[in-house]
């Protein structure tokens, strides 16, 4: 069978450029969420969350907590007042948080890099410790934006004339931040803060505090009180850019922009009960995300085979009936394996809960009962990661909906085997290969269904259901194994300037028919699966007009996939916070008392 589309050349010379572009979101962190190194995780997945929903982010950053005024401080020290290099101090807290934040985000597999000042014409003008934004090359950001998913801006600093480098101000992050919406077309900003809105008053100190839904600019000026810093403000209204400030991962947000004072109707849901099934590569990572958030969870005792081997054994179980408690409000599915996994989510998912899992196998050979489960009882079913691990391709495909008509999908979509091919180009031997992967938390319990094609296999089934709403059994799907490949090939695929993959690929032929298939195939070095290194995975979609998008993340370890399963965990939270209060949307205008 030959697995190749006829149009396989026209589509892979398409440049993913010509698709439409992405939407450009601008997201500030401050010190008030990035307080500690271990912040720069839960960023990163605030972070993930709007590249899930199919943006490209600017990420502006401060400096960690502190970490400015220890530099003032220093520098005070030292050397004593000379503004121009107290400037050039303190904005060193700025560069280093720009860089954690990108090495955070390229481990959960998402391609972001980092600009300095001076390699984004960001200029500014004014005292050395004062300056205000005055121009910023937006080309040489939206050309970064091309290959990546994420810029991550230093905020609070920018080059000078007459000084070379300057700061802001205090809270010029902010401004940054503002700065960049109106320079790049964004006209809205996201101010992450650790509080989820302006309220009339500190909420830490006056717990009568309203929050706002909206307010205007100078309303927000007089009540947020140093929260957003007041030259930001200004320049927002003078650009016409919105601010929203949230809290992370919320729904909620105060706007700013030129309306009226609006209260918010207050939005408090129950913790959502979770019962964690599995604790293994993905599952160990999903823990450590749920216990990041105690304010949204309460999770039951965790099922694995071993609890006696977990340090604090009282959280962990091997009783099912334990791990699920008396009604959980949610599933987590990581165990694995097909039968048994489904057996425990539709069970779930008929008595109305919700279930969130990775699990390709269970899902693809269970999909029409698993579904009819959910639909039934209204629980939600929800498998990002099932489909390449954190490469958001599912949620792609369901933005692209029925009316691009997507005709193909093709991609390297097996971490585990792309890792292997990688290792035996090199000249490793296949078992070495294989240990690798499994140590590294890439391949299944059995590395068969990885080297044979069965996981991709699996993966083709679901992508079918999605793309194409028609079903397509694993075991209908031929495959080629990974066993065939030698070090030689490898080896002799790369002297010929090619790479060899494991390529998935499923289509719509011109009588509508579906056809899918995996291969190991040669292909040239330009091409776009090519670039794929170990365990990434990159997805190419073609929709009826001819439009190619690319996808790329990472598609096997612990945190890509945890990632995209927290990722689900937090849209069913929000989705089920917004449903116990459906006024939200509709909070009426009642002008606001000051109650401090
Ligand atoms: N590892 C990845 O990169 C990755 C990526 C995407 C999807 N997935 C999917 O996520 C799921 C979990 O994968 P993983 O890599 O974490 O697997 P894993 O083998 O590392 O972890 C599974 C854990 O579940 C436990 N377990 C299995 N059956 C059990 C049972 N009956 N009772 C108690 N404990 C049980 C195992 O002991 C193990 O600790 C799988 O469905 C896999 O296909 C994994
Ligand atoms: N074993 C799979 C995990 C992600 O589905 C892989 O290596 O791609």
């Amino acid at each position: 069978m030959n697995f190749k589309l006829e149009s396989e050349a026209a589509m892979t010379q398409q440049d993913s450029a010509t698709a439409q572009p992405a939407r450009l979101c601008v997201l500030k962190f401050g010190s008030s969420v990035l307080r500690v190194e271990s912040d720069y995780p839960a960023t990163a997945l605030e972070i993930y969350r709007h590249i899930r929903d199919g943006e490209k982010v600017v990420a502006v950053v401060s400096a960690l907590g502190g970490e400015t005024d220890a530099l003032l401080n220093q520098g005070m020290r030292v050397g004593g007042d000379a503004p121009a290099l107290l400037a050039r101090l303190a904005r060193v807290g700025e560069l280093h948080s720009a860089a954690l934040m990108a090495l955070a985000l390229t481990r959960i597999g998402v391609r972001a890099c980092t600009m300095d000042p001076h390699e984004m014409g960001l200029m500014a003008e004014g005292a050395p410790l004062d300056s205000n934004l005055t121009g910023l090359d937006a080309d040489a950001i939206l050309a970064k934006l091309d290959h990546h998913e994420v810029v991550v801006v230093p905020g609070f600093t920018a080059g000078h004339d007459e000084y070379g480098v300057v700061t802001l101000g205090r809270g010029g992050t902010d401004l940054t931040a503002v700065f960049f919406a109106a320079r790049l077309g964004a006209h809205r900003v996201r101010l992450i803060k650790d509080v989820d809105g302006v309220y009339t008053a500190d909420p830490a100190r006056n717990p009568l505090a309203e929050r706002y839904a909206e307010l205007s600019y100078g309303e927000a000026a007089k009540a947020s009180a140093g929260l957003i810093q007041d030259k930001a403000i200004v320049a927002a209204e003078a650009q016409d850019v919105l601010i929203e400030v949230a809290a992370m991962g919320s729904a909620e947000a105060t706007t700013v922009a030129n309306v009226p004072a609006r209260s918010a109707l207050p939005l408090k849901g129950p913790k959502l009960r979770v019962a964690l099934l599995g604790c293994g590569a993905v599952g160990a990572g999903v823990l450590d995300y749920l216990k990041g958030r105690p304010d949204l969870f309460e999770i039951n005792p965790v099922l694995v085979r071993r609890p006696h081997l977990h340090e604090e054994h009282a959280d962990f179980t091997d009783d099912l009936h334990r791990a699920l408690g008396e009604a959980p409000d949610l599933v987590v599915e990581l165990i694995g394996g097909a039968d048994e996994a489904a057996e425990i989510m539709r069970s779930a998912l008929r008595s109305g809960t919700h279930v969130v899992s990775a699990n390709k196998a269970a899902i693809a050979k269970h999909y029409d009962a698993l579904h009819a489960c959910a639909e039934a009882s209204g629980a939600s079913l929800r498998y990002s990661a099932a489909v390449g691990g954190g490469t958001p391709v599912l949620e792609m495909l369901a933005r692209l909906g029925g009316s691009a008509g997507i005709q193909a999908i093709e991609g390297v979509m097996n971490g585990t085997g792309n890792f292997l091919i990688s290792r035996l180009s090199e000249g490793w031997s296949f078992d070495e290969a294989v240990a690798k992967a499994q140590e590294l938390g890439f391949a299944e319990a059995d590395p068969a269904a990885d080297v044979d094609g069965h996981d991709v296999a699996d993966k083709l089934s679901l992508l079918v259901r999605e793309a194409f709403g028609v079903a397509l059994p694993t075991d209908r799907i031929a495959r080629q194994s990974l066993r065939e490949v030698t070090t030689e090939q490898a080896q002799a695929a790369l002297a010929r300037g090619e790479v060899l993959k494991q390529v998935g690929r499923c289509w719509l032929d011109a009588d509508g028919r579906v056809h899918a298939g995996v291969q190991i195939e040669g292909l040239s070095v330009d091409h776009p699966l090519a670039g794929a290194r170990n365990e990434e995975n990159r997805f190419l979609v073609r929709d009826a007009a001819g439009l190619e998008r690319c996808l790329h993340g990472k598609g096997a370890g612990r945190w890509p996939t945890a990632s995209a399963v927290f990722a689900d965990i937090m849209d069913l939270q929000r989705g089920l916070l917004l449903k116990s209060a459906p006024a939200f949307e509709m909070g009426e205008a009642i002008p606001l008392l000051r109650t401090a």
